[in-house]
């Protein structure tokens, strides 16, 4: 089995008992991303914008950390804690992907770790 543990300090530590990402053949998975400063541990200050933000900015730093970046991403599940926030995440999530964009899901959900507005997930091919 070929499975690799990604671990940044770049993007926040996580708060569980789950990795950062995994690597797994050609496969990276990356764990939802909370919006949460990397520098700080704390949940950025703001609304939905800055929080889409910030969890996009970690999952980029994942990224980058396995060797790659946003083109290599094929499939993200946003998950909002109030769907009306649906518009000005997408404004945000289009300023990351600007084309070719990945499959998606975005889910309404009860309620989020530390109570935020945003979290990110991610699957992303690795070229090796
Ligand atoms: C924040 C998470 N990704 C978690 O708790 O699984």
């Amino acid at each position: 089995m070929h499975k690799k543990v990604i671990h940044t300090h770049d993007a926040p530590a996580a708060i569980g008992p789950y990795s950062q990402a995994i690597a797994a053949h050609n496969l990276l998975f990356i764990s939802g991303q909370l919006p949460v400063d990397p520098g700080t541990g704390e949940v950025v200050a703001g609304g939905a914008k800055e929080q889409a933000l910030q969890s996009l900015a970690n999952l980029q730093a994942i990224l980058k950390a396995s060797g790659t970046d946003v083109h290599a991403v094929v499939k993200t599940t946003v998950f909002l804690k109030d769907l009306a926030d649906f518009q000005i995440v997408n404004e945000v999530y289009a300023g990351v992907f600007t084309k070719d964009y990945p499959a998606r899901a975005c889910v309404q959900v009860a309620k989020l770790p530390k109570d935020v507005l945003v979290e990110v997930e991610a699957i992303a091919i690795l070229e090796n």
